[in-house]
């Protein structure tokens, strides 16, 4: 085993690691080719991991390509499938991050013993998420929905449960997110936007996760 996990404290799982960096990048990539690149990006700018979304035919390969070459747990996103559940693994994906609720993907996720996030956006959902037996799930998307006064009400009946809210977080409203009980991390796309990556703007995805995580850190000292 290679990256933080490898040199943590034992029992440190992946989830630990994505609530101790209090945010999670969001990455939709074009061209495998760059994802060593980028994960040196994110981890010059201090992050521990990566979320991949399967919103491109390169995502699979670029999964691989972090999870070989960079010391990041590396996820995978927009899973909808059983059978994407298996690619992802099969490439190296630490962990699972879908944009709703699927009883399937959730049970291959299990047998797989790999974590899964599954977005929500109900109480029904939710307890589908529940009766499923997990305890963190997304709240996505999150500033569409309501943002922070939606994710207060929907938690308070399950205080049990931790949400990661993505959709709509930036930088400059994650404080209010991450200051809720409820709260075990923000993710999103803007510190690796398509356009930085596009452009190859390395150091400019660096700036931006660097001066993300200082701001989810903030108010944790
Ligand atoms: O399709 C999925 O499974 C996703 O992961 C959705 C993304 O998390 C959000 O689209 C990110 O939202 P923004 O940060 O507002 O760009």
């Amino acid at each position: 085993m290679t990256g933080p996990l490898a040199s943590a404290e034992a029992g440190t799982t992946v989830l630990d690691v994505i609530a101790g960096d209090r945010l999670l990048p969001v990455v939709v990539l074009d061209d495998a080719e760059v994802a060593p690149r980028l994960g040196a990006a994110l981890v010059a700018g201090g992050l521990r991991s990566v979320e991949v979304t399967l919103r491109t035919p390169a995502a699979v390969a670029a999964i691989h390509a972090l999870a070989d070459h960079t010391a990041l747990v590396v996820g995978a996103g927009t899973v909808t499938s059983a059978d994407q559940v298996d690619q992802v693994v099969d490439a190296g994906a630490r962990f699972v991050v879908c944009p709703g609720f699927s009883a399937a993907v959730v049970r291959r996720c299990q047998k797989h013993g790999v974590p899964v996030i599954p977005g929500v956006a109900t109480p029904t959902e939710i307890q589908m998420a529940l009766d499923a037996g997990l305890s963190v799930l997304k709240f996505f998307p999150a500033e569409r929905l309501g943002g922070l006064p939606m994710l207060e009400a929907l938690a308070a009946p399950y205080p049990g449960l931790r949400f990661v809210p993505t959709g709509g977080i930036t930088t400059a409203n994650l404080r209010g997110y991450l200051d809720h009980p409820s709260v075990l991390a923000v993710g999103g796309t803007w510190m690796v936007a398509a356009g930085l990556l596009t452009a190859g703007r390395w150091d400019d995805v660096t700036t931006l996760t660097a001066a993300a995580l200082a701001a989810a850190r903030e108010g944790d000292r």
